[in-house]
């Protein structure tokens, strides 16, 4: 099982993800989150990070300068909000691992996964987040998964949206997913990690 924890900011929660199995870990790059990193704190914790499990960096419709200076420090881009072309473009000019992430409210959502298709990576289906939104992921909100029953997954593909060390092993049974992201249900406040909440997700979704 593969699992992702993400908006890790210190390198106490960054450890316990390490230490749990993670084989991803997550780094925020978008200033409106209360998990956004600096450049300085990214490298930081990127450095310790072993080479067999994967640093994931998360944007939102990013620009070039951001691409280009977080790049070096990420083995996977995640976009949310970005169109196919421009994630096909991203992929092209950094050579990285592209994730798009595909938000979904209804079973109409998944059509934009296809879209997907020779421009990027991997698809993360995650719970879309109401307009006025604050973010477009991170807020805890779960989809429906039973959605996903019977789709033909264009791309390897993972779950995200409201997880927790309560429900995730239901919604791995349920999706037969593999690879779970969580971010708000491993945490006691927003943006605050809790170490013994990201070891209680990692056993439960490795049982
Ligand atoms: O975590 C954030 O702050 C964030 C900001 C902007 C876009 C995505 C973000 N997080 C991603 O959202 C999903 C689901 O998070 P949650 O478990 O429901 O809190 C996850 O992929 C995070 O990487």
């Amino acid at each position: 099982m593969l699992v992702k924890i993400c908006g890790l900011n210190t390198a106490a929660t960054l450890d316990a993800a390490l230490a749990g199995g993670a084989s991803h870990v997550g780094f925020v790059f978008f200033p409106p989150s209360p998990r956004n990193l600096d450049f300085d704190t990214a490298a930081q914790l990127a450095a310790r990070v072993p080479d067999h499990v994967a640093r994931v960096g998360v944007f939102v419709d990013p620009d070039d300068l951001l691409l280009e200076r977080a790049a070096p420090l990420l083995d996977v881009i995640q976009l949310h909000k970005a169109t196919p072309a421009r994630a096909a473009a991203i992929r092209a000019k950094l050579g990285k691992n592209v994730w798009a992430a595909v938000a979904v409210k209804t079973r109409g959502d998944l059509d934009a996964a296809p879209g997907f298709v020779g421009a990027v990576d991997r698809l993360l289906y995650d719970a879309k987040t109401p307009e006025d939104a604050a973010l477009p992921g991170g807020m805890g909100l779960r989809f429906d998964w039973s959605l996903l029953a019977g789709f033909r997954h264009p791309l390897p593909w993972a779950l995200s949206g409201g997880l927790d060390p309560d429900n995730v092993a239901d919604a791995i049974a349920r999706t037969r997913t593999a690879l779970v992201d969580v971010s708000s249900g491993v945490e006691s406040a927003p943006g605050v990690k809790d170490m013994d909440k990201i070891a209680r997700f990692l056993k439960a979704a490795q049982s």
